[in-house]
């Protein structure tokens, strides 16, 4: 990796990792890591010598950036503090062997300790004076659950008292931002008395802090916390240590490392971008940069993949939408259909006959080449490039969720769809979509967060409010995000717990939603083709008795099983199809007044719709697929 010399140092706990401290140390190293916080469980369970630790990071790379967690320290009674000095110094002998300079201690949640800031200073100093001796360092870290320090100002307070060169402060952002502590006296802390910043993030959650802390911690950029703007104020102090990511997350530990460590190190690129745009000055200066984002300007187009039964379903859904089929590629079995600069290509070339997926994505940018080196910055896997002589060269890489994504510019003189022979097709429908509106796609439980903060970094988008439905085969996540002019909105959603065998919705589906401005037009021809989604009457009552609409417009919703949503913008109508061989359906979507949301709301009477339409069809014509 190629960076100005002032970039800081990268680094990441191994408790965030998955496996033995080989796995993990090599899994950092792989992802480009220079540091490591080595957790003392993970160096006690490892059968490796402390010196083989040291020459095993010395090969990959790492420095061993922090020792931790050292507990249950200050303040104390006098012979309790001597056990402790005692207990610390083989920490020390240890650290000397591993070559790690600095540990951290965190303040005490023994029932032995006293409330006396004077003594735990007195204690610290002390223990300080100690590590001084072998050369070592002191990072102070208050808990957020600290029996009597739990603030990053009382830590401070301490370690000023205590007044000893050998002793500083670990700041770590979930202990700071989960309780809501004031930020702005960290400007106040000199950075040569910050010896170590810890950063998580993590999601808004109404529990103890503890558990919220131990199980729910994520990388930066994936949760709900103000990063950018705590990272800032900790650069501004002059801080130069290492950004460290220390993240106790349930599903990372079971994560296979070497793709947590690549999500881990793509968070603290993009947190370092954020600050480089959004930052002061000074801490402006002491981040590294990603490339700049070119835009992204809208969907290129959307491919979906089909077997050879499934095919045809996809090809009268979208002629029933009212997109024509105006090409045929050169060399591959890809139809183009399109109006206006909504474009799906469909790709027959699928060997289950009745699969279906959204097999790419394709956005829009002014420098395709530009965003692809910075998506390549950002750890996404590049695609082999599959074109023949005279087809257009798209840049492409890999989502986690197998989905390739392109960047294109389909104006260009170059363009791909030269590398489509016209099919001389009569044109589009009079009505129909415009464009494509958003992409939905649903994700394993363990790809979820590493996802988001693909889709989110590597297009540059902006991720919204998540939500959570209760749906009739189980909870509901969703998070949706989208460029600052609306014009890429990619829609995530996982089964939060999908566990034993009754599944009986669509097992992760995914959808195309196509922008019109037309809605009842298109359901009307949908409808015509047996192609609408049939939306129950229950659902047009309860529509009427909240919001009371004109029973007119009610009654065509019902006739045309619009769904409807509205939010402090505008409103929203929306129609869908069934399923498409085994995944796939369409939706079609009305924005009126600047609407934001997804009717999200609205999401388990469709999935209960999209259920009663697959049982219908299997008993009209039973297929191995249904349930
Ligand atoms: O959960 C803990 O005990 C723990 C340990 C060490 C840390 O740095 C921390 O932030 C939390
Ligand atoms: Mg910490």
């Amino acid at each position: 990796m190629t960076a100005p010399a002032h970039r800081p140092r990268l680094g990441i706990a191994t408790v965030c990792l998955s496996g033995t401290l080989e796995d993990k140390l090599d899994a950092a190293a792989a992802a480009g890591f220079d540091g490591v916080e080595i957790f003392e469980n993970d160096f006690v369970a490892a059968a490796l010598t402390p010196e083989q630790v040291r020459a095993r990071c010395a090969d990959l790379g790492l420095a061993i950036d922090l020792y931790q967690p050292f507990r249950d320290f200050e303040a104390v009674p006098p012979d309790l503090h001597e056990a402790n000095l005692r207990r610390a110094e083989h920490k020390f002998d240890v650290m000397e062997r591993l070559g790690a300079d600095t540990i951290l201690v965190c303040s005490t949640v023994s029932p032995d300790s006293v409330d006396d800031d004077d003594l735990a200073a007195e204690q610290l100093h002390r223990l300080a004076e100690r590590a001084a001796d072998h050369g070592i360092r002191i990072a102070y870290e208050a808990l957020a659950w600290g029996r009597h320090v739990s603030t990053y100002d009382h830590s401070w307070r301490i370690v000023r008292r205590a007044d000893h060169p050998a002793l500083g402060l670990c700041l770590d952002s979930f202990h700071i931002l989960s309780r809501g502590t004031d930020t702005a006296a960290i400007r106040v802390i000199p950075a040569e008395k910050l010896f170590f910043l810890q950063l998580a993030d993590a999601p808004r959650l109404h529990m103890d802090v503890l558990s919220w802390s131990r199980h729910h911690r994520l990388f930066p950029g994936q949760g709900a916390f103000d990063l950018t703007g705590f990272l800032d104020l900790v650069l501004a102090t002059g801080y130069t240590g290492p950004l460290s990511l220390e993240v106790f997350n349930d599903v990372f530990r079971q994560a296979d490392p070497r793709v947590a460590a690549v999500d881990a190190l793509r968070s603290l690129l993009s947190l370092q971008e954020s600050v480089a745009r959004e930052g002061s000055d000074r801490a402006r200066a002491s981040v590294g940069g990603l490339p700049s984002t070119p835009p992204v300007e809208g969907f290129a187009f959307v491919e979906i993949g089909a077997g050879r039964e499934a095919e045809p379903q996809v090809a009268a859904a979208l002629d029933a939408l009212g997109l024509a089929r105006t090409g045929q590629h050169r060399s591959k079995p890809v139809a183009l259909w399109q109006r206006g600069s909504a474009r799906v290509l469909v790709n027959g070339g699928v060997e289950d006959p009745g699969a279906t997926m959204v097999a790419a994505i394709a956005v829009e940018s002014p420098d395709p080449a530009a965003s692809a080196r910075r998506a390549e910055r950002l750890h996404a896997p590049i695609l082999p490039r599959e074109h023949r002589a005279g087809e257009a060269d798209l840049a492409a890489v890999a989502a986690p969720d197998g989905t390739s994504v392109f960047f294109c510019r389909t104006e260009a003189a170059e363009g791909w769809t030269a590398d489509f022979a016209p099919t001389g097709r009569p044109a589009a429908a009079d009505v129909g979509p415009t464009a494509v509106d958003h992409v939905a796609l649903t994700q394993q439980t363990d790809d979820f967060d590493g996802a988001a903060l693909f889709y989110r970094t590597v297009f540059g988008l902006h991720p919204e409010v998540p939500a959570e439905v209760a749906a009739p085969f189980g909870l509901v996540r969703s998070l949706s995000m989208t460029d600052a002019a609306q014009r890429v909105r990619i829609a995530l959603s996982v089964a939060a717990v999908r566990r034993g065998d009754w599944a009986p919705g669509v097992p992760h589906p995914q959808h195309v939603a196509f922008a019109t401005d037309d809605v009842e037009q298109v359901a009307r021809r949908l409808r015509e083709r047996g192609l609408l989604l049939a939306i129950p009457d229950n659902y047009y009552d309860d529509l009427d008795a909240r919001l009371a609409l004109p029973s007119d417009r009610l009654a065509s919703m019902r006739e045309h099983s619009l769904m409807y949503d509205r939010d402090e913008h505008g409103a929203f109508l929306h129609c869908y199809t069934p399923v498409l061989g085994s995944r796939v359906f369409f939706e079609v979507v009305h924005r009126i007044g600047g609407y934001r949301g997804y009717g999200a709301s609205n999401a388990p009477v469709r999935m209960a719709a999209h259920r009663r339409a697959r049982l219908q069809r299997s008993r009209r014509a039973p297929a191995p697929d249904t349930h």
